[in-house]
Parts: structure tokens; C-alpha cells; sequence
């Protein structure tokens, strides 16, 4: 019986969560995730290879039929570990992360027992799950470069593509003869950033679901749990700026990142930067992160369109792409299962970029969960207590939030959203937009 079945809340704040000690007095989200969210995706991800098998044999070739069937045996293998509780075993990949997650894998074992699916940190055993479903193609010849999530990226475009049109319109109307920044037009295109993290396919588990009202943030003001967005603008109108460069770490595609390349036109147009730097994902992630081939597409399919706004903004912003106004990063510590405290030993050149930066944005959960170290907060745990350290540069952190970790609350607002919506830390609901303005670059 693991404690998240005896009903005591072991707000085991030191440690990550383990995923069957996940300290939640009712069953955890992340017990569910690794119980039922991930064979589910797992199931999903193997029934839509046997569905499309005739056209990736089209696509990739005739011999990709038989390395098809081993990709499908692999991801089968993997589930059924999950499924029975098995030892993480050993990435056999040659890439460089490989060897990090194994090291680390290794690290989590006690004298008794290895890291199991279940009896693990939680953030450990589902970004595993990604880089072994990864790992699956990429040992194969013909489909190394297969994104398994590609058709479900493009879906998540075209499925939002009314609301995408009306944050066009808007951000076109925004910035037509715009001279400086206003902190009315700031904040209001913050939140409609926020909820653009909404729009996640690992949390519909790869179903796409209706945003429509996500435009009209007024309406979900009262869901902001904790807003700094006051903060937020300070920081990114200083006059005096140590830099001259705003990063987003980016999330989700479709509507997400088109706001999120909304903001970062934003920022360049009003001059509150001279440049952008976005970070992507290097391997197919959370069923919606974006890659460089996402933002790519998504660029293409606006230009294509014969919308009057779509179609200008995707000619202005390949412009910022090619003149090298905004930067698209690729780095694989993104997709590595470590929470951001391990960043300044893993990877101190990353910290350092970050912390060329006026003000950095994380987009989303995961990125949330990896800021604030996996940890069971107690909710009203400042933002920079919850950070332990990790301040590269001043940091602007939206996040709808879909897992039980939260801190920064103001007293007593988590006992009253519980009381409000049971599922309030899993579906995405309720937002926040946090600040913490402290900056420690590596000493
Ligand atoms: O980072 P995102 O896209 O906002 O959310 C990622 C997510 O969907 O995956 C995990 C649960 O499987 C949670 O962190 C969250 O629900
Ligand atoms: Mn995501």
C-alpha cells in the first residue's frame, strides 16, 4: 500500500516526488499519469502505426515495413514495463543525452532495489517514456527522423486555426503604428499567452479538444491564481537594461506558440528588445512540444493561407528568422529529466546564455514542474524559495496548471480552488503568471 492510498498528505518537501509517494491525501495526478495517462498514450502511439502503416511505407519507403514492426515491438516492450513495474532500463542509444539519462537512472537506486516505473521520481519516469519512444526510431535506418507526433502537431494548427485568425487580427490591430510598449497591451497579450498553454496534447492525451474561449481572457481573469504580471512589465520595460535580448523557453504548438511569437513581435516592434531567442525541443516531446520543423511548418501553412493577416505576419517574422532578430535554439537539456537545479552542473554554458537575457519566459507544466524541482511546495512557498537557486536571469513563468505541484499562492487560495474544483492542479483550469526577479549567474 504506498502513501498516496493511506491517506496521509507526507508533504515530503525535500526530496522530488516518487511517484507512489507522491504526497497528495487522495490518489496523486502523477500516480494516475504513470497507472493509466501513459499507457493510454503508449496505446495510442502504437494503433496509429498500425493505422498508418500503408502510407509510411508510401512516405519512407518499403523496407521501413519491417523496421515499422520492430519500432512497434519496442514501444509494446516499453508499455509493458510500465505496466508491470519494471526497472528503467538502460537507454541503448549512442547520442550524448543517452548516456546523462543513464548515469542518472543509475544515481536513483538504492542498495535494494533499481528506479521502477513506479518507485521513481515522477519527472524522471515520464520524460523516459519520450526519449525511449525516441529512442525507438532513431535505431531504425528508415525512420530516424519520423516525428510520431507530427500528424497531431499539424491537427493541433488547423484545429485552432479560427483562434489563431482572431489573435492575428488583434496582434496586426496591435502593433499598425505603434510607436512604444503600453502596459494595458502588455498585459493583456500576457494573458492571452498564458492561456494558450491550455492547448496541450499529453494532457488530452493526444485528443484535440475545443479552445474556442480562450480569446476572451477577461472572462477567465478570476482563474489567474497568481498574477505578477505588474512585475512582468517592470522588468521587460527597465530602460536600463543590462540586455538587450528577451528568451522564451517555448512549450506547445499551434495556438501556444503563435502567441508566443505574438509576444515576441511584440517586444521587437516596441523595441523592448532587439532581439528573441526561442528554445525548442530536439526530439518529438510531450505529444506537443514544438521543433524547429513545428515553427517552420506552422510559418509555411500562414503563408499559404489567404488570410489578411496570417499571411503579412508569417512574411514579417521569416524576416526576423533570417535577419536573425529572433534566434531558434536547439538544446537537448530541454528533453533531459532533470528539474533546473542540475542545470548549472550539467549544462553551465546554458545558464550562461539564459543569463544574457533581460527577462527569460518558461512556457507550460513540465516546465513548471523542472523549475520548481518536482518538489511537493507547500502552495504558499514564495517563487524564489521554490526556484532553490535557479536564477539565471529574471524569470516570467507561465503555466496553466495540470500537475499537483504549485507554489507562490497567496494564503488560503489553494484550500479554496480545492474546495472549488477538486481537479483544480490537473486540467489546465486555473493559470498563473509568476515572477522572481533575483539573478545569480554562475559564480
Ligand atoms: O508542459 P505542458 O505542455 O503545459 O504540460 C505537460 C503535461 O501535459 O504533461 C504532464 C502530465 O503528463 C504534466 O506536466 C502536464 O499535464
Ligand atoms: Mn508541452
Amino acid at each position: 500500500m504506498c502513501d498516496c492510498e493511506k491517506g496521509n498528505r507526507s508533504m515530503d518537501m525535500k526530496t522530488p516526488r516518487n511517484v507512489h509517494l507522491s504526497a497528495f491525501y487522495k490518489r496523486s495526478f502523477a500516480f494516475h499519469t504513470v497507472k493509466n495517462r501513459m499507457p493510454i498514450i503508449l496505446t495510442n502511439i502504437i494503433d496509429g502505426l498500425v493505422r498508418n502503416k500503408a502510407n509510411i511505407a508510401k512516405e519512407y519507403g518499403i523496407e521501413s515495413a519491417e523496421e515499422l514492426k520492430t519500432v512497434i515491438g519496442e514501444l509494446s516492450e516499453l508499455k509493458y514495463e510500465i505496466q508491470t513495474n519494471k526497472p528503467l532500463k538502460p537507454l541503448t542509444s549512442t547520442a550524448p543525452d543517452a548516456r546523462i539519462y543513464n548515469e542518472y537512472i543509475a544515481e536513483q537506486a538504492t542498495t535494494e532495489n533499481p528506479p521502477t516505473h513506479f518507485h521513481t521520481i515522477w519527472l524522471l519516469t515520464e520524460c523516459y517514456m519520450y526519449r525511449r519512444i525516441a529512442q525507438a526510431f532513431e535505431k531504425s535506418n528508415t525512420l530516424k527522423d519520423y516525428d510520431i507526433f507530427r500528424e497531431s502537431k499539424q491537427e493541433s494548427f488547423t484545429n485552432s486555426i479560427k483562434l489563431i485568425q482572431q489573435m492575428a487580427k488583434y496582434i496586426t490591430e496591435l502593433l499598425s503604428n505603434i510607436q512604444k510598449p503600453s502596459k494595458d497591451d502588455f498585459i493583456a497579450l500576457l494573458k492571452l499567452n498564458l492561456w494558450g498553454n491550455k492547448c496541450d496534447l499529453s494532457i488530452s492525451l493526444g485528443k484535440m479538444t475545443d479552445h474556442s474561449t480562450l480569446f476572451d481572457t477577461a472572462a477567465l481573469d478570476p482563474h489567474i491564481l497568481s498574477d505578477h504580471s505588474e512585475q512582468i512589465w517592470q522588468a521587460v520595460s527597465d530602460t536600463q537594461p543590462m540586455s538587450d535580448i528577451v528568451t522564451i523557453v517555448f512549450d506547445n504548438v499551434g495556438y501556444e506558440v503563435f502567441t508566443d511569437l505574438c509576444i515576441a513581435d511584440y517586444i521587437i516592434s516596441t523595441k523592448i528588445a532587439e532581439k528573441v531567442k526561442m528554445y525548442v525541443k530536439t526530439i518529438p516531446w510531450f505529444i506537443s512540444d514544438v521543433m524547429t520543423h513545428d515553427l517552420y511548418w506552422m510559418l509555411n501553412q500562414m503563408k499559404t493561407t489567404n488570410d489578411k493577416y496570417l499571411k503579412p505576419l508569417a512574411a514579417k517574422w521569416s524576416n526576423y528568422l533570417e535577419d536573425g532578430t529572433w534566434k531558434v535554439i536547439e538544446s537537448n537539456f530541454w528533453t533531459l529529466p532533470f528539474d533546473y537545479t542540475h542545470m548549472k552542473k550539467v549544462n553551465p554554458d546554458l545558464y550562461n546564455e539564459l543569463s544574457e537575457s533581460k527577462v527569460v519566459f518558461f512556457k507550460g507544466d513540465l516546465n513548471y514542474r523542472k523549475l520548481f524541482g518536482e518538489k511537493n511546495w507547500h502552495p504558499t512557498t514564495s517563487v524564489e524559495e521554490g526556484l532553490q537557486g535557479f536564477h539565471p536571469a529574471k524569470l516570467a513563468i507561465l503555466r496553466t496548471i495540470k500537475a499537483d505541484i504549485v507554489c507562490g499562492l497567496p494564503e488560503g487560495v489553494a484550500e479554496k480552488t480545492e474546495g472549488e474544483d477538486p481537479k483544480w492542479m490537473e486540467k489546465g483550469d486555473w493559470g498563473l503568471i509568476q515572477y522572481c526577479g533575483k539573478v545569480e549567474p554562475i559564480n
